[in-house]
């Protein structure tokens, strides 16, 4: 019976034969008219997921930072934390089985995790403002429904919204109230129970201009508003009612040009931030007197965060670890400001969340954070608990007690599933506010190296293959002696390459003590690829 339903359903939804896909460092993710056979499949999974796990699984339709033509599905797990490994492997498998093996593939996975097939099943469903998402969603609850499990449709939720839903439902309210209201509520009160401790802050400084990418973030951020009781003043650019999404704006354009949104107004010395097309990135800056743009990323935000986490911990006198997980993108001033200054420890994991979360759980407290802002803060129970027996101590004294309040208003802002701009922006805006600190005395905590990232198109980039955290090539032979010999004619140098996982491109990495060097070298390094490990198209040029 199953058969005959799954037959007919994913008639509907056919694979265009031949048709190769990945499920990469963030899902799949590709032109939005070769997805709808992935997306009714992925609903199949999460299906199976759900049943496997007796808990709710999340499936996200959104193409993040891509062009507005593009789409994209992620799975979410029962924490609300990204899908694990083994079950990427079966999504990969999932895709690609031509349309008569799709059966045969389902009946692998159901063998292969012995999956109770009349085990009952949930699956959250949300999408963002892409064209195609309303149609590329119906599909993904097709595969729900073909299987037999039930559905809940959030619709225009942020990726982060999504993910701290199914953390909501599968921890039955404990973290919180599984709807948007919820979300908001649970987030806006922290932060402004977080303000109060913001003596004499005035108007100017509760205002932020806020460049929401024509996405999804933007929607959500003016539905939030209601919720923020003036404590913070937000004027929103790039809302999504004239232009394009992505299009040279949010935060992978600012991070990646080192340039401001445009669409957006932009007085001097003034705080900004953008979000990306999914909302699970954050980027702050401003323009100085000269003109002078300048960047606070990701590198920037965990250092703001993991500062005042610390002072707090002192001050309440509570011995926990505190960690920031990096990957090998970090501005090198951030990692020697973590480590020399301010006594932290220091991880370098791979890039992609999944490994940052991962190496940031083993920590009491571990702050992570990718260059390009997406990241979060992730508390142990032990580390929570310790903090809640404080603040409700009722003998401890009055300045550990405001401590420990603090660092418990400041874990009910963090979502600590994923990611998440709106929350990272709230914790940001709140920190801001307690100091009484500028966007220009944030800046100045360390000073960042210049830095330049580049692009090589290779025949395979599979050539390249690394080692510690991606900060060393093992292949192509004598790619790594080339690297470390260009390294060395600079001074403060370093640089890396890997392939990447979400563009058929190898990336390069280069910083050194100027822009000049850091280009330099970068193009170098360019050449030293598109040679070794098989280049195509034109040889780099350099930048000047
Ligand atoms: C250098 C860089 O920014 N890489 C990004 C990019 O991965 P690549 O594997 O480098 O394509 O997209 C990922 C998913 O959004 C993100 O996690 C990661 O940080
Ligand atoms: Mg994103």
């Amino acid at each position: 019976e199953l058969i005959e339903i799954i037959r007919n359903c994913s008639g509907l939804h056919p694979k265009p034969p031949g048709l190769v896909l990945q499920y990469g460092t963030a899902g799949f993710r590709t032109n939005a008219k070769l997805l709808d056979h992935i997306m009714f499949r992925m609903g199949l999974l999460a299906t199976l997921r759900s049943k496997k796990t007796k808990a709710t699984i999340g499936v996200m339709v959104t193409a993040s930072h891509n062009p507005e033509e593009d789409n994209g599905v992620k799975l979410v797990d029962p924490m609300g934390e990204m899908v694990t490994p083994t079950w990427e492997g079966y999504a990969t498998q999932l895709a690609n089985a031509e349309q008569e093996d799709l059966l045969a593939a389902l009946k692998d996975i159901i063998e292969e995790e012995a999956i109770n097939m009349s085990q009952e099943a949930d699956v959250f469903v949300g999408k963002d403002t892409r064209s195609s998402s309303a149609s590329l969603s119906k599909a993904v609850l097709d595969g729900v429904s073909a299987l037999g499990g039930r559905n809940k449709d959030y619709g225009l939720v942020t990726t982060p919204q999504l993910h701290y839903m199914v953390c909501c439902q599968n921890t039955q309210g404990k973290y919180g109230e599984a709807t948007v209201e919820g979300y908001y509520k649970k987030l806006c009160q922290a932060f402004i129970q977080l303000t109060k401790n913001a003596s004499n802050c005035t108007d100017d400084q509760k205002h932020l201009s806020v460049d929401g990418a024509n996405g999804i973030g933007a929607l959500k951020v003016r539905e939030m508003e209601s919720y923020l009781k003036k404590e913070l003043h937000i004027s929103l650019f790039n809302d999504g009612s004239a232009g394009k999404l992505n299009h040279q704006c949010g935060a992978d354009f600012v991070k990646v040009q080192q340039n401001p949104p445009t669409g957006m107004k932009i007085n001097s010395g003034e705080r900004c931030c953008s979000f990306d097309g999914d909302a699970d990135r954050i980027v702050y800056y401003y323009t100085d007197s000269e003109g002078q743009f300048h960047l606070l990323d990701g590198d920037k935000v965990a250092t703001l965060i993991s500062t005042f986490l610390k002072e707090l911990l002192t001050q309440a006198g509570i011995d926990l670890e505190i960690a920031v997980v990096q990957t090998a993108y970090a501005n090198g001033s951030s990692t020697n400001y973590l480590e020399d200054t301010m006594k932290v420890i220091v991880r370098c994991a791979k890039t992609g969340v999944k490994h940052l979360h991962h190496a940031a759980q083993e920590f009491d407290i571990g702050v992570y954070f990718e260059a390009n802002g997406h990241g979060t803060v992730l508390f142990s129970k032990a580390a929570e608990e310790k903090i809640r027996q404080l603040a409700e101590d009722s003998i401890a004294d009055d300045e550990r007690k405001r401590a420990a309040l603090l660092l418990q208003d400041t874990i009910n802002v963090i979502n600590q599933t994923v990611g998440d701009a709106i929350s990272d922006m709230l914790l940001i805006e709140a920190i801001l506010a307690i100091r009484g600190m500028t966007i220009q005395q944030w800046d100045a905590i360390y000073k960042d190296l210049p830095n330049r990232q580049l692009k090589v198109k290779v025949s395979d980039r599979r050539a390249i293959d690394t080692t510690d955290a991606e900060r060393r090539a093992v292949s192509p032979t004598g790619l790594q002696e080339a690297i470390d010999t260009l390294v060395k004619k600079y001074s403060q140098a370093r640089s890396f390459v890997r392939p990447s996982g979400t563009e058929d491109v190898v990336r390069v990495y280069a910083e050194a003590d100027t822009q000049e060097s850091a280009d330099a070298l970068a193009h170098e390094v360019s050449l030293a690829v598109y040679r070794l490990a098989g280049g195509v198209g034109g040889e780099p040029k350099p930048l000047h």
